[in-house]
């Protein structure tokens, strides 16, 4: 309960399917049993006639949207915004996105090799793998990541006859073998949790040539079995994809988490982020990705981490990172 009898009101701006996920009823209670109203901001509306916030929170990018947060922020300067519009855009492109990870030069940590591809002439460079020192299979990636569907399409290409199906601007990236298995890392101001999720299997030099050209995939550790059966159906390498369940993988040491949380929240002054982090044949460990405000509902006991770093924000105490936790998803 709270310990004082003095309610706080956070305005939150999310797009429909991001309220559906992740403002759900229980994360209401929860926050209002700790004097917290969760209450959704009309976009529609100048964002300066609505509240009075202590705090808001948002998940939209559009040039409406950093008008009305400007005009707001100017206005009242002393309501918390997380986060603000500039620490989040640099995670809006795969390259800028991880520049972060080189700068907290951590043992054992970096990101794989990768290049930025802007058009269809240069896919067509029969040198373009030498030169930038990749080899396949390599992943193809968008390189805007803002959130849309199509940001999210992904192509693993087995060889150069796979270049075809590639629509730049992109990434290629060195694929790494990591044992289909991926760790996300969730943070929320002080809090931190690592859940273990099903990623894209190992691909060996034998079974490459077995794979055909190219294969698309989506959000592919958000899927289940089934969907992921389905996802590869029609595919002449859908066999790569039809694994039942990847082995329960260990987890990455709490103290190692701890650092790269903190290293990339500081580096990015962000309250509210995860990071995919792939662990290699040599035990090096390799970040992917990083989102904003991800699908926080996903981690066990997301009601009441959110909860805790409502209070704190709303209560001036958000500082250092501490409670680091980890477990299986
Ligand atoms: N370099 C890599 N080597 C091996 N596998 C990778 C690599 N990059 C991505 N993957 C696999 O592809 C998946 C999707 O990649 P990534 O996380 O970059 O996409 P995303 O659409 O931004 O994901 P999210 O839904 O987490 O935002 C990862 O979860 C992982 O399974
Ligand atoms: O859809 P979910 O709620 O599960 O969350 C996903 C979130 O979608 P949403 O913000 O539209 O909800 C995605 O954001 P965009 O890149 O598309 O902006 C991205 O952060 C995913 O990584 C999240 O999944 P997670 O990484 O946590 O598994
Ligand atoms: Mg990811
Ligand atoms: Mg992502």
């Amino acid at each position: 309960m709270s310990n004082s009898s003095r309610r706080f009101i956070i305005g939150y701006a999310l797009s429909p399917k991001k309220v559906q996920s992740f403002v759900l009823p229980s994360l209401i209670n929860h926050a209002k049993q700790r004097g917290i109203d969760l209450i959704p901001i009309d976009i529609y509306k100048p964002l300066t006639e609505q509240g009075p916030f202590d705090c808001v929170v948002h998940k939209l990018y559009d040039e409406d949207w950093k008008k009305q947060l400007e005009e707001f922020t100017f206005k009242n300067p002393n309501v918390v915004i997380i986060d603000p519009l500039n620490s989040i855009e640099p995670l809006h492109n795969r390259i800028s996105m991880l520049e972060v990870v080189k700068r907290l030069e951590i043992e054992s940590l970096g990101i794989p090799k990768q290049v930025v591809v802007n058009n269809i002439e240069s896919l067509s460079n029969p040198k373009l793998l030498e030169d930038s020192k990749l080899r396949f299979p390599v992943i193809a990636k968008p390189l805007v990541a803002d959130g849309s569907a199509i940001s999210h399409e992904m192509w693993l290409v087995f060889n150069i006859e796979g270049f075809r199906k590639i629509k730049p601007p992109i990434i290629l990236q060195e694929f790494v073998n990591h044992g289909g298995v991926i760790f996300k890392i969730y943070v929320a101001g002080d809090y931190v949790k690592c859940v273990q999720r099903r990623s894209l299997p190992d691909i060996s030099n034998e079974k490459l040539g077995d794979l055909g050209d190219v294969m698309s995939f989506s959000q592919i550790s958000n899927l289940t079995s089934q969907q992921l059966r389905s996802e590869s159906e029609g595919y002449d390498n859908c066999s790569y994809l039809n694994i039942e369940s990847a082995e329960e993988a260990e987890m990455p040491p709490h103290c190692f988490i701890m650092d790269v949380a903190r290293g990339l929240q500081w580096a990015m002054k962000l309250h509210l982020f995860n990071f995919d982090l792939i662990r290699d044949a040599r035990n090096r460990y390799l970040v992917i990705d990083i989102n904003y405000f991800p699908g926080y509902a996903k981690m066990p006991g997301f009601e009441t981490i959110l909860t805790c770093f409502f209070w704190d924000a709303v209560n001036g105490k958000i500082g250092n990172l501490h409670n680091v936790d980890t477990e299986e998803g």
